[in-house]
């Protein structure tokens, strides 16, 4: 179906609003209010995400390229001084000063705000005659209380260097409050109409003070399905992980995910764009199988885990890493198996999956909630789903499914 044919029956309304990050305002843009039957949603479904996809690239490379931006502009000696065999210190030793804590008490970067802002941004330049809706993690809160101006000017010096370095937008300079505006686009509740950008500017900030793994994921919605996803792992080896080998030299790391919904998955060095297919692995023995966890044991189980991988009959330990890098591992094939079991009462925000899910969902993997159900991204900020994540291939799926139901009907018989 063609989209004239699909712009004809769906009718847009064309509504006028203002876009604040555009030279010549007001502008004309298409509401996605307007009902639509679900045949025609399915039809949606199917058109060309190209230049979504490549606004979304350019926008986590740039993000990636922020991440990393307070360690290129070290001296050399000193670079290679904070260099260690387990991989870039750089950010630990950089970073300690522009790290706050968020209510919830986790820690939050001046990073983790530039590349909010940017993300935000380069999305709104990039594709001026859509309809902008962002959730994403954070807010400019923190940054507009007494003392935060100084921290608040770090962050728009950051955002401008990269733009600058870039050189897309030699027209525009950030102010200030052009980055809270930035920052506050990312409140938008979601939902299953219309689309919507989803934005985690670094998942696994833990890990990325540590200068171990994190990931810039973006991913769109469109009538409550992720439909693309964009993830950037700066410190992700471009060979595999199997083993646990997640720490490597510098430069053989900066790995590029990319799916579009009935596209496949694909991955680039964050430095060059020639892409390879990756598809996860076909292993079906549980005894060949590696399964991967979050590093921080308060995100997830162990125990539970554990008993998971016995029950089954995994010999290799778990390879802990942070962030949606697992996800990216997995989808080329590095692991077999991720497990996440948050403790009781968190729960999930689609910001840590939705960019992950696509990226394995695309490459052969499946992903479901502890008790099998598929994720619903399309309930708001968070995801409401049955005790926690699982992650694999077709074939082990049902035996990983049998295994965690008897896990977990152990751990609560032995309360
Ligand atoms: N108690 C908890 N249980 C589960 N996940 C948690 C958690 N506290 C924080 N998280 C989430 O875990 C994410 C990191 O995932 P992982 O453990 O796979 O590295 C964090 O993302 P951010 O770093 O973006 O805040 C955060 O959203
Ligand atoms: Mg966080
Ligand atoms: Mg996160
Ligand atoms: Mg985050």
């Amino acid at each position: 179906m063609s989209i004239n044919f699909l712009s004809i029956i769906a009718k847009p309304k064309i509504t006028l609003t203002t876009n604040p990050f555009l030279v010549s305002s007001p502008l004309l843009f298409f509401s996605n209010k307007t009902k639509t039957k679900p045949s025609i949603l399915t039809a949606f479904s199917s058109m060309s995400y190209d230049k979504e996809l490549a606004a979304a690239k350019k926008a986590a490379s740039l993000a990636a390229r922020l991440c990393q931006a307070r360690s290129l502009s070290l001296p050399l000696p000193v670079f290679l001084c904070l260099c260690t065999p387990r991989g870039y210190k750089v950010q630990k030793a950089i970073l300690q000063s522009d790290v706050q804590s968020k209510s919830d008490k986790s820690p939050v970067t001046v990073a983790d705000y530039g590349s909010q802002a940017l993300v935000s941004y380069v999305l709104q330049r990039e594709l001026p005659s859509e309809l902008f809706s962002l959730v994403a993690e954070e807010d400019s809160e923190d940054l507009c209380k007494d003392g935060a101006q100084e921290t608040l000017e770090r962050i728009t010096k950051l955002v401008n260097d990269i733009l600058a370095s870039d050189g897309s937008y030699s027209d525009s300079t950030l102010s200030t409050d052009d980055v809270v505006k930035a920052i506050d686009c990312g409140k938008s509740e979601g939902g299953s109409r219309g689309r919507h950008w989803v934005l985690d500017p670094i998942d696994g900030t833990k890990g990325f003070l540590r200068g171990d793994q994190y990931a810039i994921a973006l991913a769109l919605l469109d009538e409550g399905t992720v439909v693309l996803g964009v993830l950037a792992c700066p410190n992700l080896p471009l060979t595999s992980i199997a083993g646990g080998s997640q720490h490597s030299l510098p430069g053989a790391v900066g790995c590029l995910f990319f799916s579009v919904v009935g596209g496949g998955t694909y991955m680039h060095s964050l430095d060059s764009s020639s892409a390879v297919k990756v598809q996860v692995s076909s292993i079906d023995n549980p005894e060949e199988a590696s399964f991967f966890e979050s590093y921080e044991a308060a995100h997830s189980m162990h125990d539970l885990s554990s008993s998971i991988a016995k029950k089954l009959g995994v010999k290799a330990p778990p390879v802990r890493i942070d962030s949606q890098a697992k996800y990216g591992a997995l989808s080329r094939g590095d692991g077999v198996i991720y497990l996440r079991f948050p403790h009781k009462g968190y729960r999930e925000k689609i910001w840590d999956h939705a960019a992950g899910y696509i990226v394995v969902a695309e490459a052969g993997g499946v992903v479901t909630d502890a008790a099998g159900n598929p994720l619903d991204f399309s309930k708001g900020r968070y995801l409401d789903l049955d005790t926690g994540i699982i992650v694999t291939n077709q074939k082990l799926m049902p035996s990983l499914l049998k295994a965690v139901r008897e896990s977990i009907e152990e751990k609560v018989s032995s309360l």
